[in-house]
Order: C-alpha cells, then structure tokens, then sequence
C-alpha cells in the first residue's frame, strides 16, 4: 500500500520505518528540513533501539521524506503523527494539526482517487470528525465520505521500545465510520494484526480517540496511586515494593507499572492528563481523581526534597543529581521529575551537580548555572548528598567512596550497597 505519514518525530519516524518494513511503500511529510535529509540519507533522526536498521534498509526505496505535502497525491492513506502539546491553560493545542490538516487538505484538492485519512496522534474525542474533517473537506473542496475518509488510529508506543511496541502491540485500535474504512486499516497492519498477542479493537471515532486519553490517565493514575500507598508505606517505616509486589500477584492489578517513586513525567502523561482534566470540565464533568493523580505526581519531588533536607542542610551543600531523562532509555528531559527535583533544591540554596548518561546537553540550555560531571562518581565526588531521580542501570552498584557525606536519597530504587552509605533513603521505603 502507499502510505504518507504527516510528521516525522518519534511516532511518524517509528511508524514510517515499521510500515516499510512491513512492505509498504512510505513517504515522510515534515517542515523540518534536517529531519528529511536524515531520512533520505539512510538515518534515523532520533534514537530508538531498531529504527536506524529499519531506515537504513529501506531509505530510497520503499522510504522516502519530504517537505512537500503534495507528495501525499501518490498515496492511498495518510496518517497524521503531528504533536498535540498542551496550551498554557492546561488544554489541548490543536493548531499544529490545522496547520497540518490545511496542508493535507489542499494537496488533496488535486487528487482524482480516494484516499484516507488517519489521525494518530493523541486527540480529544470529536477533534477527527468535528476539526480536522471540517478542514481537509474545506480545503480540498472533496465532501468527507465522496472521495476522502478519516479515521482514528491511536498509537501506545512508548519512547525507548517505540519500534518494538509498534510491530508487536497488545492492542491496535480503529477508531472508523465505516467497514471499507476499516478494511483498508485491516490490509495495512495484517501482519502485525496476524501475530499471536495483538488484539484488534474496531469502534467510532470518538470511542478510538478517548481509548488513547483513558489508557494514557489509567498508567498516570496507577502511578499515582502506588505513590500514594508508597507514601504511606513509609510513614509506617514498611517498604512499598515489598507490598506493591504482593498485591501485583493479583491478577486483576498485575504487577505491571507498579514502580513507586518519584512519580511519570516526559512528554505525554502530563499533557494527555491534564487536557483530559481540560476536555472533562468544558463537558461539564469535574475529574476530581485526575485532579489528585497530578497532585500526588506533583507532590513526589517535593517529599524527596524534603526527605534529603531531614539529613543535610541544604543551604550551600553541594548535592548530586543522578539522571535527568524522564525514565532511562531515553534523552527525553521533557516534564522529567528530576527537573522539578532540580527547582526545589536550588530554590533551598543547594549548589547542585547533575548527572545522566545522556541528557545533559538537552537540559544546560535552560539550566546553565548547575554544575554538570561526566560520571556518576564524578557527580558524587566532594557531594554532601545525593539524590536519584532516574533509574539507568549504570547507577547500580554506585561507589560513594568520593562522597564529602555519604547521603542517598533514592527517588527509583536504584540496586545500592547500603552498608557503603552513611544514610539510605527511599521515597517510599
Ligand atoms: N512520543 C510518544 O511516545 C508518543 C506520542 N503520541 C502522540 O503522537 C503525536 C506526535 O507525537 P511525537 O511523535 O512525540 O511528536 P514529535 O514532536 O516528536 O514530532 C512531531 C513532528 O511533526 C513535525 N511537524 C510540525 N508541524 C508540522 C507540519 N505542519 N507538517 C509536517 N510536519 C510537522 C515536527 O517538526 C516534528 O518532527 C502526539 O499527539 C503525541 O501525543 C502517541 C503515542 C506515543
Ligand atoms: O502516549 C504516549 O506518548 C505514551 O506514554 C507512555 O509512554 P512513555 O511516556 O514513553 O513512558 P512510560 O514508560 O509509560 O513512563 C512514563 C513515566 O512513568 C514513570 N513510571 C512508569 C512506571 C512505573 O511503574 N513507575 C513510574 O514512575 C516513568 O518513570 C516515566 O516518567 C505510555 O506508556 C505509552 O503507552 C504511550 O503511548
């Protein structure tokens, strides 16, 4: 099939490749003229584990980039991977995907055969149907339904696993108004709608573009809530991993996403929560447990701030931060907690030196004045404390040998050699 994918960041790029692979012949439409370069010289523009081989296996061939939309005219089905960030209020920002919808809609005008459109990235029910259908039908001058189609196809891919996650999937969702549309979704993904262990969901739009929001606030909120049992693990001096593991033999919990801590963060729990919290009150509807499950994310870097506090002074000690990507795997500092772990810390006059293995560069632009070391140990070397706010793997096994005090605040229960320490502390152990 001919395939055009609106957008190329971490889903287009990751769709596109897998697509190809799969087969079909795929075309990246992006503004950023980087970012086509990369995928026309055979390169991936982000990291993700298999998607260099995929792009370099079929860049020139059966995988293109462009700048220009008017490529979408050779294909049969575009799926829109746009981003959908979060306006200032909280709200879901759809004026990319207009911009995007504008574009499409206009190269479309010229198209004689039909051709479908999918939404893949993360929107509020009604936005396929009642934003972006309104758009291309009046841009292309095509009525939705004689000529083009739309359709919603959300996407639970998760950074560091993104290709993985595409090709093999619990689940895939198709979000369709009719069967034929839903068909050629169908012929598209057969081979991975073929393996053992995917689930294909057919519904309505509407119910395709909430699956994604109810998923998204579900993991947010199972977090949350093992943050705030983990909270109260510790104030009964009990150990929240020991408990969480027992109640995740339950078949009905799982012991899936059950890590306590310092609580989600990167670029879609956050904004997904919060314009579901948005969307539900312009519906009337007051989401008093997505309200908590912010506060008890909000809270967590806060508790850790504190809890090191209990043990070093903070004014003026020099305090070590290990990791500073949302979760390992990953250079992706968006919305990460150790951030937030940052502000309060400097806010109580630390002097603050950072560490991770591969972030550093995407955070000094907005944090020039903390010190940053090469290595853990370097970041720990003359430390009065430390705290851990992302678990990489390198960070078990630490040596605190060069600490001035040697202090541990652990925010992802990290594997350390207690005795090795003069204090150890879990968030929530
Ligand atoms: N990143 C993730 O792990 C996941 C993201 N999503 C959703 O998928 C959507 C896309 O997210 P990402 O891929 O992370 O975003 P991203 O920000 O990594 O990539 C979006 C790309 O679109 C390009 N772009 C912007 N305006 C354009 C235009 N008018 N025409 C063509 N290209 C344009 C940007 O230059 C950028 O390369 C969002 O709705 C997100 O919530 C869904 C599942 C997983
Ligand atoms: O909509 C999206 O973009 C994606 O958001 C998440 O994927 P991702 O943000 O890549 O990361 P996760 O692995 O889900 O982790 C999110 C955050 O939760 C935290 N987390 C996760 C699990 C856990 O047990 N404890 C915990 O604190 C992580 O440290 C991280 O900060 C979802 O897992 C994907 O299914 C979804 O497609």
């Amino acid at each position: 099939m001919h395939v055009s994918i609106v957008g190329s960041g971490y889903v287009g790029t990751t769709v596109a490749a897998c697509l190809a692979d799969l087969g079909h012949d795929v075309i990246n439409i992006e503004v950023d003229e980087d970012i086509v370069a990369t995928i026309n010289a055979g390169e991936a523009p982000i990291h993700e584990s298999g998607l260099a081989e995929r792009i370099a296996d079929h860049a020139g061939t059966r995988l293109r980039a462009t700048t220009n939309y008017d490529a979408v005219r050779e294909t049969d089905v575009t799926f829109l991977c746009l981003p959908t960030p979060q306006a200032d209020d909280g709200s879901l920002d759809l004026a990319i995907m207009e911009a995007g919808a504008e574009s499409l809609g206009r190269a479309l005008a010229g198209k004689d055969d039909d051709h479908l459109v999918v939404v893949k990235s993360t929107v509020l029910p009604g936005t396929t149907e009642d934003v972006v259908a309104p758009i291309l039908e009046a841009e292309s001058g095509t009525p939705i339904g004689e000529g083009i189609e739309v359709a919603m196809n959300p996407e639970f891919l998760r950074m560091g696993t993104a290709v993985q996650d595409f090709l093999e999937p619990d689940k895939v969702v198709f979000g369709t108004a009719s069967d034929e549309t839903a068909a050629i979704l169908r012929e598209l993904y057969s081979p991975i709608l073929e393996r053992d262990g995917t689930d294909l969901v057919e519904t309505d739009i509407r119910e395709a573009e909430l699956i994604k929001y109810a998923n998204n606030a579900f993991l947010a909120s199972k977090v949350s809530l093992v943050n705030e049992l983990g909270n109260v693990a510790k104030a009964y001096g009990a150990d929240a991993y020991e408990v969480l593991e027992a109640v995740g033999l339950d078949d009905r919990i799982s012991e899936r996403f059950m890590r306590s801590g310092l609580g989600w963060g990167g670029s879609c729990f956050p904004k997904d929560v919060n314009a579901l919290r948005a969307g539900a009150r312009e519906q009337g509807y007051e989401p008093e447990l997505l309200d908590a499950t912010v506060a008890v994310n909000d809270g967590q870097p806060r508790r850790l701030v504190a809890l090191l506090a209990d043990h070093v002074p903070l004014e003026g000690a020099r305090i070590a931060v290990l990791g500073l990507a949302f979760k390992p795997g990953t250079d992706d500092i968006r919305k990460s907690r150790a951030l937030d772990v940052i502000d309060a810390l400097t806010a109580r006059g630390a002097d603050v030196v950072a560490y991770d293995p591969v972030a550093i560069e995407n955070v000094r632009p907005d944090y020039p004045d903390i010190e940053y070391a090469d290595s853990a140990e370097g970041a720990l070397a003359d430390a009065d404390g430390a705290v851990v706010a992302t678990d990489w793997p390198e960070f078990d096994d630490l040596s605190f040998d060069g600490m001035a005090r040697k202090v541990l605040v652990d925010g992802r229960r990290i594997d350390v050699d207690e005795d090795a320490l003069e204090v150890y502390e879990g968030l929530t152990w």
